[in-house]
């Protein structure tokens, strides 16, 4: 039975349910008794398995297909009416043709199979800042995730009422047939339409489909902003909390970051992290003229590999109760999980990621994908921030940007301005990973970690990250680009990272409430060496100062590197970015 009586909702998933022709329609309310009906049934036909419920209560296990493991970058599409809207750094198609397009792929999709409909909320249910969407899936997977990544049920549709300002989402597993797998975006109408995948990233359309992609361009049109960014909140010894929010490329440790514990000094003098999100976040110029920043989400859609007690316990806390897993490996010795650096034990008889019995003591293969994942519920952090369900968010005193940069970039330093931090954010490059599907490794320039989630023209997004500082003017959040990926000839990294990089993180905020100095130096302002404390990290001040260290020639080249990436946006480029990077290589000659 239909739970809202919402014309605009109803008529929707009418017209959809033709298309895809369901046996039958499930409204998901969100009471805990119909998703434990919903676990059991996938139980049942395999498509999860439970796991050990004394060690991992309410935890459960699935595999995707073999070749459904990332996000697919090259089959992901925003489709505006004009080409020039979406820009170079997307694929693109004219609505009306994708629409033909999917049409046949999603035309009787359903057939002897469930469709459900999923209400959630991006944000707390009922805050002016929220946003809802309806998911429609034939996958309980998908349901289930979305229950622990987002708010859902029966309160998002009462909160929504009649109004027909809603996300529109319809994913269909389909055949999974790679060669006809589609993730579009349809901004105009506020449509996703996700089909022949079963991974969390291309699937669960809460998250960067809506979150970013559709969240991006309605940032534009009202004004704030939807970022690939955690949200952090430091308490230093005299217990003031100060916020922090920070982009990353995926799988460059932003819930890492987000879920820091720090240096046993540290933590002896009084420091605290708190968790506000891992991913996602929705900023927006607050009453106060600052700028607040939300977790849209409910849950963590982590990495699992390199995820253990020592580089993050935090995480690995959460991850003990209510998690979905995937894609990891299935320890048969006592029914639980394993993945690459959770501990040098790997289990004698497990199954991989694969489904292939595994023997983790000889086996050459890895057990675990590389992009394995958990689903948690953000409430089982045991550092979450208690501003976690604020509907306002929390006021942001700085913007870190950041990637995988084995030489180029210093460990810290700070933008000059405004204006100086967006350049800085444009040229953000980094090391590509396993999060999304192609070749690890290999150098690209994601800006502002939002390559792959940009709804619409880069440069227009940059215009905009210009114009959002305009408004905020002298409150604008100071900005900064850190690299933990610095490595020696041998590749191996300089920093420690994990809980050491709160010895960043201090100077950072350090210098957002003048509390520190810097060094002026062409590409922006650096920490004199010595305001870095180094006490029981392991790394001695020459090697600190090594981390510091710029290569004018390899920074030539890099100018010569932004320059071309630069010229891809022809006229769009902003004025401003063009000047910054005229004024950078002045300043390295
Ligand atoms: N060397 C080093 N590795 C790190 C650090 N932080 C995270 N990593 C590793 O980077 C990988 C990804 O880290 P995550 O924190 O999951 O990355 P993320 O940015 O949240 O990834 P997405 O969920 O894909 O957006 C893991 O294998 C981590 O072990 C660090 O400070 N230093
Ligand atoms: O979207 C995903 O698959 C996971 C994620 O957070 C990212 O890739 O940044
Ligand atoms: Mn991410």
């Amino acid at each position: 039975m239909a739970l809202t009586e919402n014309r605009a909702v109803l008529d929707w998933i009418d017209e959809m349910a033709a298309m895809t022709q369901p046996d039958a329609i499930v409204w998901i309310d969100g009471s805990e008794a119909q998703l434990e009906a919903l676990r059991s049934q996938a139980c049942a036909t395999g498509e999860l398995e439970k796991l050990n419920q004394e060690k991992l209560p309410g935890c459960y296990l699935h595999r995707t297909a073999v070749n459904d493991v990332a996000r697919v970058e090259d089959r992901t599409f925003i489709c505006c009416e004009k080409q020039e809207d979406a820009g170079p750094t997307n694929n693109w198609m004219a609505p009306a043709e994708m629409y033909a397009r999917l049409k046949p792929l999603y035309t009787g999709a359903m057939k002897g199979r469930t469709m459900y409909v999923i209400p959630y909320s991006m944000g707390v249910v009922g805050s002016p800042f929220a946003k809802y969407g309806i998911e429609l899936t034939d996958s309980i997977y998908v349901v289930l995730n979305m229950a622990i990544m987002t708010r859902v049920g029966q309160s998002v549709l009462d909160a929504l009422g009649d109004s027909p300002d809603y996300v529109k989402g319809l994913h269909a597993k389909a055949e999974l047939d790679p060669e006809r797998r589609y993730i579009v975006h349809f901004p105009q109408d506020n449509t996703i339409m996700s089909v022949n995948s079963g991974y969390g990233g291309n699937v669960l359309l809460g998250k960067k489909c809506f979150a970013l992609r559709i969240a991006s361009c309605l940032g534009r049109d009202e004004g704030w902003m939807a970022e690939h960014m955690l949200i952090l909140g430091i308490q230093n010894p005299a217990g003031e909390v100060r916020y922090l929010a920070a982009a990353f490329p995926s799988a460059c440790g932003k819930t890492n970051l987000a879920m820091l514990i720090p240096p046993a000094h540290y933590q002896e003098k009084g420091w605290k992290v708190w968790c506000v999100g891992d991913d996602i976040a929705w900023l927006r110029v607050g009453e106060d003229g600052r700028l607040w920043a939300m977790n849209p989400e409910y849950g963590f859609f982590g990495v699992a590999p390199g995820t253990n007690a020592k580089s993050n316990p935090n995480a690995l806390a959460t991850t003990r109760r209510g998690t979905i897993f995937t894609n990891v490996v299935h320890n048969l010795d006592d029914d639980t999980v394993w993945w690459e650096g959770l501990d040098k034990n790997p289990p004698e008889h497990a199954v991989d990621w694969k489904g292939n019995p595994w023997n983790g003591t000889v086996s050459a293969e890895k057990g675990a994908h590389p992009n394995s994942r958990f689903t948690a519920p953000a409430k089982n952090c045991p550092c979450i921030s208690p501003e976690f369900e604020s509907p306002r968010g929390v006021p942001i005193s700085a913007i870190v940007f950041g990637g995988r940069r084995a030489r180029t970039a210093p460990l810290v330093y700070q933008s000059r301005d405004w204006e100086h931090g967006v350049f800085v954010g444009s040229i953000m490059a980094s090391e590509t990973t396993a999060a999304a599907t192609g070749a690890v490794g290999v150098v690209r320039r994601d800006p502002m970690a939002m390559l792959p989630f940009c709804g619409y023209h880069m440069a227009d997004y940059w215009q905009h990250w210009l114009d959002m500082g305009k408004v905020l003017g002298d409150k604008a959040p100071k900005i900064f680009n850190v690299n933990w990926f610095r490595t020696d000839d041998e590749g191996r990294f300089l920093w420690p990272g994990f809980g050491d990089n709160l010895r960043v993180l201090e100077w950072i905020m350090k210098r957002c409430f003048h509390e520190a100095d810097a060094v002026e130096t062409p590409i922006g302002y650096e920490p004199k060496a010595e305001d870095i404390d180094l006490e029981g990290s392991g790394v001695d001040r020459a090697t600190l100062e090594g981390l510091l260290k710029l290569d004018t020639a390899m920074w030539l080249d890099e100018v010569n590197a932004i320059r071309a990436f630069y010229d891809k946006f022809g006229a769009k480029l902003p004025e401003t970015l063009s000047q910054e990077l005229s004024a950078l290589e002045a300043r390295l000659h």
